[in-house]
């Protein structure tokens, strides 16, 4: 062996090790809520998340938790994506060696310490005055990546200044002006973003009878608009002697965009080289359109049930958009994931991550950021133990033959 090939061995031994160390580091830090419980030390916020919700909604404004909580109509679509999840029964296999469990994926090229993601959620200063700067703080801490919603309280920029080395992803909602569009898709990577979620499943707002009957949602009050009234081509649009009313005006005119079809997606193309996943698909063929238009990847959601009501479940949609697209595209989901078994069932049946949604929320309305870390803590050494459980030392463990339907087994 040559000097060099030498130096170069000693590098990647040292880098095993490296990995190996955060490896099991990692393990610990999401276990240290469930061993701290198991040796009496009492958690400042409940581990049970029907409590967790309970104590948000009472510290938090009416309106703002029914902002949060709200559903699309009669709320059955809301209903169907837990439903869809109990029709499924986790069948552990035994003696798999589990005494060290990898939860890391490789997802877009990037490497995620969980397949969790915190989803995009607009306007988080409704549950907390720092809104998405305590988020995305506190995902960082438990090493988990953040998207953030176009709707977002705080600019981009200062989001990304807070969130450290995870990754970070941007949810576009595309604005029916094509120079804010575009001005808002060449910031994002500017600010270090490392992917776009584009989400299609929002032409209009859903009809929510918790907000009509509040009469309140919170951009019309200014918040969740910063990405805008931060823009230049924004403020180009804007009248001289306007005011902040006359932002929240031009954001209400241009935030929708009802006219995009699958002919759209190239456009998006020329501005950005980021990888582009399509949020919000549900039907295997628009899982197609997507790719062929030109998406490297889908998220199979609902939008947590808050648009159409009557609609399929997330879970029950996504084998047949794993099946669409063939093994090698990222597909995530989200709608309804609240346990580490949540993560478990959603991985057996096809995808590759998860986006948490409303839960973080109630975190963050209870505690800011350590709220959040709470939320994460809890759902992660659920998934760990999930993962100890049924045998499954690494993600690639995570497969069909985990689940059962509800019922006598048939094999
Ligand atoms: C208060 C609230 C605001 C949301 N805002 C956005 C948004 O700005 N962009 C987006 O793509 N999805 C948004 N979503 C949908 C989430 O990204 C995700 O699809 C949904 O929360 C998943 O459902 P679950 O929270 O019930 O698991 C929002 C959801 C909630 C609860
Ligand atoms: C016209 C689209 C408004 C979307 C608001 C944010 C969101 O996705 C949600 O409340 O859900």
């Amino acid at each position: 062996m040559t000097t060099a090939e030498q130096a170069q061995a000693a590098e990647q031994a040292q880098a095993a090790e490296q990995a190996q160390t955060g490896q099991v580091a990692r393990a610990e830090m999401v276990r240290e809520i469930y061993l701290a419980g198991i040796a009496g030390k009492k958690p400042k916020l409940s581990t049970d998340l029907t409590t967790l919700e309970d104590a948000a909604r009472a510290v938090m404004e009416p309106h703002a938790h029914a902002y949060v909580a709200g559903d699309a109509g009669t709320g059955t679509t809301g209903s169907a994506n837990r439903e869809a999840f109990e029709q499924w029964r986790l069948l552990p296999r035994m003696w798999k060696g589990v005494s060290e469990r990898d939860l890391s994926v490789s997802l877009l090229g990037q490497h995620l310490d969980v397949p969790v993601l915190l989803a995009p959620v607009a306007a988080q200063t409704v549950a907390h005055p720092e809104g998405e700067l305590a988020s995305v703080r506190g995902a960082a801490e438990v090493g988990v990546p953040f998207v953030l919603s176009s709707f977002s309280s705080h600019s981009m920029e200062d989001v990304a200044k807070e969130a450290g080395s995870q990754p970070r992803w941007y949810q576009l909602y595309w604005p029916n002006d094509p120079e804010v569009a575009e001005s808002l898709v060449r910031r994002v990577s500017v600010a270090g973003y490392t992917a776009i979620v584009v989400t299609v499943d929002n032409p209009t707002f859903g009809y929510r009878p918790s907000d009509l009957d509040a009469a309140y949602i919170p951009f019309v009050h200014g918040q969740g608009i910063a990405n805008f009234t931060s823009d230049p081509a924004f403020q180009a649009g804007l009248p001289a002697d306007g005011g902040a009313m006359a932002a929240v005006g031009h954001w209400a005119k241009i935030s929708s965009n009802p006219t995009l079809t699958w002919d759209d997606l190239p456009r998006l193309r020329q501005w950005t080289d980021l990888p582009i996943l399509i949020k919000g698909v549900q039907h295997p063929d628009d899982a197609r359109r997507a790719l062929a238009a030109g998406a490297d990847g889908v998220v199979v959601s609902n939008h947590g049930g808050r648009q159409l009501d009557g609609g399929v479940a997330a879970l029950d949609a996504l084998p047949a958009v794993r099946a669409a697209v063939g093994p090698g595209v990222p597909v995530l989901m989200d709608s309804g994931v609240r346990t580490g078994t949540d993560v478990v069932k959603a991985l057996a049946l096809g995808a590759d991550a998860v986006l948490y949604g409303r839960p973080y929320v109630y975190g963050l309305a209870l505690d800011g950021q350590a709220g959040v870390e709470h939320v994460l803590r809890c759902l992660l050494a659920d998934l760990d133990l999930a993962m100890t459980l049924t045998g499954c030392p690494s993600i690639a463990d995570i497969t069909r033959e985990l689940l059962a339907p509800r019922g006598p087994l048939t094999i």
